[in-house]
This record gives C-alpha cells, structure tokens and sequence, in this order.
C-alpha cells in the first residue's frame, strides 16, 4: 500500500514516515510546500495529478491556534480550501481520503466524552476554519473518513511536551490550566491508526461503515487528564532520565489568558471507531516517557 500524506515537516507527516520504514508492503511519500500549497487550491489538482498512491491522508494544516485569531483568512484557506480541494483531487482519481481534524470542533460545554453525532461549536478560528473543511471534504469526497484527534505530541515538529521541557531549562515554576481536560495523544500512536484505517479503506473503499467521522484519541481512563497532569507526567518521565523538570502550579483558564478560547473538556469517545475500523489507541500515559526521551536525546 501507498500513502500520500500532506506536509513534510507535521508531527504526524514525520510520524507516518517512521512507522512506515521496514515495513515490507507499505510505504509513505509527503508531498508538502513548495510543490503542494494549500493556500493555492488551483494548484492543487496539478501537484496531485499522476501521484500513484492508494491513499491520501490530509494531514497539513494551520495548527497555531493564537496565531488564528488575527489569520483568519489564511487559516481558512488552508484549513478548508485547501483540504476541499485536496479531497476533489482524490474522489475525482477515486482514491480513498483520510482528513484529519481535531476536538477544538467542540465547545467544550459537555461533561462526558464527545460523541461523532454531538453538534461541533468551535470557540476559536481554528476550530470554525477545521469544521467548515470537514464539512467541504464530506461533500467533496462522501466516502472518506475524517478522524478528529486532540492534544498531539510528538518527537517533532511543536507541541506542548516541547514546550513543557523547554520551559522546565530555565524555570523552577511553571503555570499551567487545570482545568481543562482533554487526552494527550501521541502522534506515532495516531499514524499507526491511520495506517489501519488507510488499509481497511484500500480493502473496502465502498463499505459505508468505514466512511464518516472517527474519533481517533488516546484513551483518557476514569479521571480524565488536564494540561497541568500532561506537564507532571511529563516532567517525571524527564526527572527518571536526568532532564529537566519544574514544579507544576495548577491554575485556572483564566489565570493564562490567551487569544483563542479553548473548551473546558475535550475528551472523546473512540468506540465508533473500534467498532468500524478495530482501532484503539493506548491509554494515554503510556506513550509519554518514550517521546519525552526522545524529546530530550534531539535537544
Ligand atoms: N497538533 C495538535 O495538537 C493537533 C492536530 N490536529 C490535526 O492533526 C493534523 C496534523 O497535525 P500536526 O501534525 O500536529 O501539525 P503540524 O503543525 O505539526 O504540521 C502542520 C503541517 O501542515 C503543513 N502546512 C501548513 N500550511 C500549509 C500550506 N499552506 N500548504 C501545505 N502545507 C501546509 C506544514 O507544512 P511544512 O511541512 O511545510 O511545515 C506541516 O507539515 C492537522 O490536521 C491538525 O489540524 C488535531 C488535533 C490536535
Ligand atoms: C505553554 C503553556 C500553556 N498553557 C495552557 C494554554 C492552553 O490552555 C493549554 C495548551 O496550550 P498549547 O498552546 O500548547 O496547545 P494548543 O495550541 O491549544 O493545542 C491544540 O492544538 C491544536 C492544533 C489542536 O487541534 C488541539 O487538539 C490542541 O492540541 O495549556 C499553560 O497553562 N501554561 C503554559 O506555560
Ligand atoms: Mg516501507
């Protein structure tokens, strides 16, 4: 099997590369800027046509959530625009299409995890930009599969881990939300699921159970996780390995305030996508001292 994904550099472009190597009967090409720019959906179909792949995961897009806030128009254009357009290219070639989007579609008013048929009410432009591309690649391309994930970390690229450790250099102290929870989600963990996904839609492209939206996160457990029990974690995986580490102060959301609102609890429920696609992602701890070493053997 072929997978094309989107962008070069993304943490889960990055992902799907490694999970490929030294696997005999797949493999995984990015495509990412200058050749593919989804800020210009004319050039799109160009860039894609002739690509040979059985697959084409959409897995660039404009990820900074503050940053959106004073970018509306370019996060549109690539959040939306450019996902439709990437989802014409592929239903117009009739091969299968993977989107991938996110929990921020949500308002974060629920107090149990979020299920596919719970109506999206994004806070911020990211979220609003994310939705309307599910929405533009559902109707350009009716059988792909759109998988919301949350809170991705990784050996690459951005993310809260980094950030974390970074910080933890030259702080002893460090702020952070406790009250918003959500499922820290390693992005090697999400590749290894779209690869799955991937493979069931190159079997069966056809098959309706495998269309649709999927909700493709960690598994929270019973007490669900804050940003501020991500940062312990994590700083106690990098004290076990002698790296850096700062004390947590447990805040409130409005003790950080930042551009874009964020919803109070964005956890997901992932059993549609076990029951469609035999897929389940670990328990959400069990990830993290892997990327943490990793993290702090590349600094
Ligand atoms: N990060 C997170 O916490 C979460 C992410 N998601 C979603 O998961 C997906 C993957 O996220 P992640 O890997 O973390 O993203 P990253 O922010 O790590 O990477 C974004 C990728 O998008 C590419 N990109 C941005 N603008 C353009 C453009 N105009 N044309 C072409 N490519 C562009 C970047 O290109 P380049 O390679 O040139 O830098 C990069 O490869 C995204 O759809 C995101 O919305 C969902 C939930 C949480
Ligand atoms: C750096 C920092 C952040 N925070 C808070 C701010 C925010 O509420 C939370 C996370 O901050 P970040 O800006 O790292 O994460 P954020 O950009 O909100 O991450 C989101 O990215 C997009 C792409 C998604 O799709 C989401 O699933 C989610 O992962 O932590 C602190 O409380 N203290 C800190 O020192
Ligand atoms: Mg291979």
């Amino acid at each position: 099997m072929r997978i094309l994904v989107t962008g070069t550099e993304g943490q889960l472009a990055r992902s799907l590369l490694e999970q490929a190597q030294g696997v005999n009967d797949l493999s995984v090409f990015a495509l990412g800027r200058p050749d593919l720019d989804l800020t210009r959906p004319h050039a799109i179909a160009g860039a894609l046509a002739g690509v040979d792949c059985d697959v084409i995961v959409n897995a660039a897009a404009y990820t900074a959530v503050d940053q959106a806030e004073s970018e509306p128009d370019i996060a549109h254009a690539v959040n939306c625009d450019g996902a439709e357009a990437v989802a014409q290219a592929a239903a117009r070639a009739d091969i299968p299409f993977i989107q991938i989007s996110t929990d921020y579609v949500f308002n974060g008013q629920k107090d149990g995890a979020w299920n596919e048929d719970d109506s999206p009410d994004p806070l911020s432009v990211y979220g609003k930009t994310k939705l309307a591309g599910e929405m533009a690649v559902q109707a350009a391309a009716p059988k792909a599969a759109i998988l919301r994930t949350a809170w991705v970390y990784s050996p690459f690229g951005k993310n809260f881990a980094k950030t974390m450790l970074r910080l933890a250099e030259s702080r002893d102290e460090l702020s952070v939300v406790a009250d918003q929870t959500g499922a820290p989600t390693s992005a090697l963990d999400i590749a290894g699921g779209v690869i799955a996904v991937a493979r069931n839609l190159a079997a069966r492209p056809d098959d309706p159970a495998l269309h649709g939206v999927f909700h493709m996160t960690a598994i929270a457990g019973s007490t669900a996780p804050t940003w501020a029990d991500f940062a312990e974690q994590i700083f106690s995986a990098s004290r076990a390995l002698g790296g850096p580490s700062a004390q947590v102060r447990r805040i409130s959301t409005a003790g950080y305030p930042t551009p874009a609102a964020r919803p109070r609890n964005s956890l997901l429920d992932c059993t549609r996508l076990e029951q469609a696609h035999g897929v389940r992602l670990p328990f959400w701890e069990v990830p993290v001292a892997n990327i943490v070493r990793r993290i702090l053997a590349d600094s």
